[in-house]
C-alpha cells in the first residue's frame, strides 16, 4: 500500500501571490516578496556570509524543481538552483484571507478558511480593557505587560525583568490573528502559563482570534532570556474535516511531526512528535523507516520562520536551507517505491523584507516518487486532494488531484 509524507518548510515561499497588494507589513504591501528568490539572490551577491557562504546550495530540492518553481511563480529566475530536474514540480496559490500558519496548513489540507480573522489593531494599548481584565484574572494577576504589537525576542529582552519583579505575564500580538503570552517557565510556571492560554482561548476563539499562543523563555536579567521549544498554541479548530481527518476515516495511521498537532487541535492525528528542528528531522526519519503501510506522515518545519524570518536573518536562512536541503536528501533516498514525499510551505516571510511580518506569497509544490514533470500553477487545496488519492481515499472540499 502506498505511504505519504506531507513536510511543510515554514514559510518557505516563491514569491508571485496574485493578491500580495492586500497584504502588508507595516504601511508597505507585500507585493514583489519572494522568500527563496531573494535569498538566493542575496547569496548569489554575497549578502549571505555570516556562517556559511557562496551562492545558495539546495541541490536535493533544486532536483526536485525549486529553482523550476520559483520562475514559475514569480518570473524570478534564483541562481545557484539550476541543473537536471527528476520530480515533480509547481508552485501553489492560496485564497484564504489570512497570511498565517493556520490558513496556509488548513487550505494545503483541504479546507480553506471561510472567515475574516480578528487582528488586534496596531496601537497601544492593542488589546480592549475587557481583553487584558481577562488575561489578567486567568493569570491571577493584577495586570499585564505589553499589550502591544512586538517580536517576541525583543519583547522579552525589554520586559523579562520586569515579568519577574511583578510576576505579571507579557501579552503581545503581531499582524497576525494572535495573542501571545510570554512568561518564564520558572518564575511564573510553564504549567501556569498553559492553564492560562487554555482558559483565555475559547473567548479568542470566539472572537475569531485564531491562536492564544503561549511563549515560555528562561534565562535572568543578568544572562538575558531565552524562549524554549515548549511553545504551545491553541488554535482555533479547522471548519470542516481535513486530509488528516480524512485518512483516518479511511482507517489509516495519521503521525503528526512538530506543529502540525497544534495547527489541527490533534484531530485526526494518532501520533504527534515535537522538538527542535534537528529533533524533528530525526523524527521524520525514523517514520521514513517505521511507517505503516497506507500512512500519512505530516510534518512541519518550523525554524526557518521563528528563527530566520521574523527575524530578517537572511544568512541563518540561507544557512537553515542548506542543513534542511542536506537532511531531506538522505531522506529522499531512503524513500520505499510506492512511497509519495511531497515538499510545500505554508506562506512567505521574504528575510529580505521590511517590516517583521509574513510576506503574501506562492509556495513550492515538489513531489517525490511519481516522476518527473511540471503540475504547473494548482491550489493550495489541491495538495490535500492529490494525496487523498494516491493513499486512496475520499477526499472532501474544493481540491483536485494534480498526481
Ligand atoms: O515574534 P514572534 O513572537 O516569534 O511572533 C511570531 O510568531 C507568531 C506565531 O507564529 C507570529 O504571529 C509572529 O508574530
Ligand atoms: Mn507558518
Ligand atoms: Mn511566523
Amino acid at each position: 500500500m502506498p505511504r505519504a509524507f506531507l513536510v511543510v518548510m515554514d514559510s518557505v515561499g516563491i514569491g508571485g501571490a496574485p493578491d500580495a497588494g492586500r497584504f502588508f507589513n507595516g504601511d508597505l504591501p507585500d507585493t514583489g516578496a519572494n522568500t527563496l528568490g531573494h535569498i538566493a539572490q542575496a547569496c548569489a551577491e554575497g549578502r549571505a556570509e555570516e556562517g556559511r557562504s557562496g551562492p545558495l546550495r539546495l541541490p536535493a530540492l533544486a532536483g526536485l524543481g525549486l529553482g523550476a518553481a520559483v520562475k514559475l511563480a514569480s518570473g524570478l529566475e534564483p541562481q545557484g538552483l539550476a541543473g537536471p530536474v527528476t520530480g515533480r514540480w509547481g508552485a501553489a496559490t492560496e485564497i484564504s484571507p489570512g497570511k498565517d500558519t493556520p490558513s496556509g496548513h488548513w487550505e494545503l489540507a483541504g479546507v480553506p478558511v471561510p472567515w475574516d480573522w480578528t487582528y488586534f489593531p496596531d496601537t497601544v494599548p492593542a488589546f480592549s480593557d475587557d481583553l487584558a481584565q481577562a488575561a489578567a484574572a486567568a493569570a491571577g494577576t493584577e495586570g499585564i505587560l505589553g499589550n502591544c504589537h512586538a517580536s517576541g525576542t525583543e519583547i522579552i529582552a525589554r520586559l523579562g525583568a520586569e515579568h519577574m519583579r511583578s510576576g505579571w505575564p507579557i501579552c503581545y500580538t503581531s499582524a497576525d490573528s494572535v495573542f501571545q503570552i510570554a512568561a518564564h517557565e520558572e518564575s511564573f510556571g510553564l504549567q501556569r502559563l498553559y492553564r492560562m492560554c487554555e482558559e483565555l482561548a475559547p473567548r479568542l476563539h470566539a472572537m475569531k482570534v485564531g491562536r492564544a499562543i503561549a511563549r515560555p523563555f528562561v534565562g535572568s536579567p543578568e544572562t538575558g532570556f531565552t524562549r524554549t521549544t515548549n511553545r504551545h498554541d491553541y488554535a482555533i479548530a479547522p471548519p470542516a474535516p481535513v486530509l488528516t481527518n480524512w485518512v483516518q476515516a479511511a482507517g489509516r495511521r495519521v503521525h503528526a511531526v512538530g506543529k502540525i498537532g497544534d495547527i489541527f487541535s490533534m484531530q485526526g492525528i494518532d501520533t504527534l512528535s515535537k522538538g527542535s528542528d534537528a529533533a524533528l528531522m530525526d523524527h521524520l526519519a525514523r517514520l521514513v523507516d517505521e511507517a505503516e503501510e497506507g500512512s500519512l506522515t505530516f510534518a512541519n518545519f518550523v525554524e526557518f520562520d521563528s528563527l530566520y524570518g521574523h527575524r530578517r536573518d537572511i544568512s541563518g536562512y540561507a544557512r537553515a536551507l542548506e542543513w534542511f536541503d542536506a537532511r531531506i536528501g538522505a531522506l529522499l533516498a531512503r524513500l520505499r517505491p510506492g512511497d509519495l514525499m511531497v515538499l510545500t510551505a505554508d506562506h512567505g516571510n521574504d528575510p529580505s523584507w521590511p517590516g517583521g511580518d509574513h510576506t503574501r506569497e506562492r509556495v513550492p509544490v515538489l513531489c517525490a516518487g511519481v516522476g518527473a514533470g511540471t503540475l504547473g500553477q494548482v491550489a493550495f487545496a489541491d495538495v490535500a486532494a492529490s494525496i487523498a488519492a494516491y493513499l486512496g481515499v475520499a477526499s472532501q472540499g474544493p481540491g483536485r488531484s494534480f498526481l
